[in-house]
């Protein structure tokens, strides 16, 4: 199992800081929301911790995972759909780290790709070009990816936007399922219901951690006021700081 840990981190883009001062741990097997505004940071949060993105300052720690190890389900607005690809090929591609890009498609691999596309319901799909899909499909596929990953932490941005409650209601109880089987899951989010009922820890964002701990104790009116109104503060063309007052506490 995998926890994490955020040593006075600092993420953004052209050295302006998009996140700052998050200081604190995630523990091993936990199931965190990451909530706040449009704009407050949640996906570039993510991108740091998969490593997409350095950060300007601080360190990220990911308890000794290699980056390679975390799947990462990214908004369907940066995937480039017009890319020719099948849905097979795309769900392998979760198989990469294990076969190498070059290393052929066995018999083995081949079981497990089908058995990730049939997890998430997309039997008969498997040669479709992901460019002629649904939103709700797409998503399916993405699931399916990181599902054959069998990663020990998941790193979902906004994996339930734009589809529908039975969509929903299927892949949110795989969500379940990993957080079950011992997984570190984050997931960005912004249906307030669905963290209330599913999510046991809540990261609230507004540039910097605003509550972070038990959900019921995070999803205050008080806080989401205060993460509003940090948001509509923040000056997106400030230089990163070294002030290290921050407010977080472990999840
Ligand atoms: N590639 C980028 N280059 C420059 N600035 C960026 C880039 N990506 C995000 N930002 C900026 O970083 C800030 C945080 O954006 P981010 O996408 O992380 O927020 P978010 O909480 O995920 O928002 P949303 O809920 O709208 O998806 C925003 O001001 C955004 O404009």
């Amino acid at each position: 199992m995998v926890g994490l840990g955020f040593h006075n981190v600092t993420l953004g883009y052209d050295r302006h800081p998009a996140v700052h001062h998050l200081k604190g741990e995630i523990a091993p097997g936990a199931l965190v929301a990451v909530i706040g505004p449009n704009g407050a940071g949640k996906s570039t949060l993510l991108r740091g911790i998969v490593g997409i993105l350095k950060p300007l300052a601080g360190a990220i720690h990911l308890g000794g995972l290699d980056p390679r190890d975390i799947a990462y389900l990214p908004q369907t607005a940066d995937i480039d759909r017009s890319f020719p690809i099948s849905v097979f090929d795309f769900v392998g591609t979760g198989l990469w780290r294990g076969i190498g890009l070059f290393g052929g498609i066995g018999k083995a691999a081949r079981t497990k790709i089908l058995g990730a596309i049939a997890a998430v319901g997309l039997n008969g799909f498997e040669n479709r070009p992901i460019g002629t899909l649904s939103g709700g499909q797409m998503q399916r596929v993405l699931f399916a990816r990181v599902l054959l990953q069998d990663a020990a932490l998941i790193v979902l941005d906004e994996p339930f936007n734009a589809i529908d409650g039975k969509t929903t209601a299927d892949l949110l109880a795989l969500v379940t399922r990993w957080h079950g089987e011992g997984r570190t899951v984050l997931a960005a989010l912004h249906d307030m219901e669905m963290v209330r009922a599913h999510f046991p820890q809540t990261l609230l964002l507004a540039r910097g951690p605003v509550a972070w701990g038990a959900t019921a104790e995070v999803l205050t009116a008080e806080n989401l006021m205060v993460a509003m109104r940090m948001c509509e503060a923040f000056d997106d063309t400030a230089a990163a700081c070294a002030d290290d007052d921050g407010r977080s506490q472990a999840a």
